[in-house]
């Protein structure tokens, strides 16, 4: 088999999940605006504006992970990935992640109404995140399992956030890192499931597990985008007519 036959055969299981794996290199754990974070660069008015920002984040995931749902035929798989959902929403009393984000709200000093409202919401961050539930409207339930294995290196940054947040930022109450506590072990049992049907469906060929990587990196593109317009809403002070810029209702011309 020469060298070049040899670049066309599909990776080994172990390769494969070692070359996604390796685009950890992009996650946007090393975003100027997250770096910041972890070294308590930040001030306060940039936090409340990363959490009112990332909130709707939070609120897309649910309705991400229900048009996953609603494009896969397979009930072993819908069984488990149906958590994800009540993860974020909760069930009967029990408090789910979103909830959990409005309690890191109150803890950085923002309202329930402040964050709900989503008028701090800059509209680069609402680009990115709607791409995201376009994306698994759009596509395979396998491609859009695909696109969550960012989740791979989101344990390093909650844990970034846990160790360092109370000696940087010691005036968030203590509350503020519930949510990413509950994270660590969610997404370590979801990045289980996720990785198993990424590495069973695109292993047929090099092309599919090619493809797999250009998805990964589509959705650390999202990441990093979400993080690029935080840093430029938070950072700027520009006004028109004495409106805050980034949060213009539509401009009519
Ligand atoms: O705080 C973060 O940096 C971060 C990143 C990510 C991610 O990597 O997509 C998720 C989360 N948090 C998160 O809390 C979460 O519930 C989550 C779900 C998903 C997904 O794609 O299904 N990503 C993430």
């Amino acid at each position: 088999m020469n060298a070049i036959a040899n670049d066309n055969l599909p990776w080994s299981r172990e390769e494969f999940e070692e070359k996604l794996r390796e685009k950890g290199k992009g996650y946007h754990i090393y975003h100027p605006f997250h770096v910041m974070m972890y070294e308590g660069k930040l001030t306060k008015e940039q936090l409340q504006c990363w959490v009112a920002n990332r909130f709707y984040y939070q609120i897309a995931i649910p309705m991400k992970d229900g048009a996953i749902l609603s494009n896969c035929p397979d009930v072993e798989v819908r069984k488990q990935w149906i958590v994800r959902i009540t993860d974020h929403d909760g069930v009967g009393d029990t408090v789910g992640g979103i909830e959990a984000w409005i309690q890191l709200g109150a803890a950085v000093g923002l309202s329930r109404e402040d964050i709900v409202s989503l008028k701090m919401v800059s509209p680069g961050v609402r680009f990115a995140v709607d791409a995201y539930i376009n994306f698994a409207k759009q596509r395979t339930w396998q491609e859009s399992v695909c696109s969550s294995l960012t989740e791979l290196f989101a344990p390093h940054i909650h844990q970034q956030r846990i160790s360092s947040w109370p000696t940087m930022y010691p005036w968030i109450k203590e509350e503020g890192l519930t949510y990413f506590k509950k994270r660590l072990t969610e997404a370590r049992r979801d990045v289980e499931q996720g990785l198993d049907v990424t590495l069973n469906y695109f292993s047929t060929s090099r092309e599919m597990q090619m493809k797999a990587l250009d998805i990964l990196q589509f959705k650390l593109n999202i990441l990093w985008v979400i993080a690029d317009s935080i840093m430029l809403a938070s950072t700027l002070d520009i006004k028109i007519d004495g409106k805050d810029y980034f949060h213009q209702p539509v401009i009519n011309f």
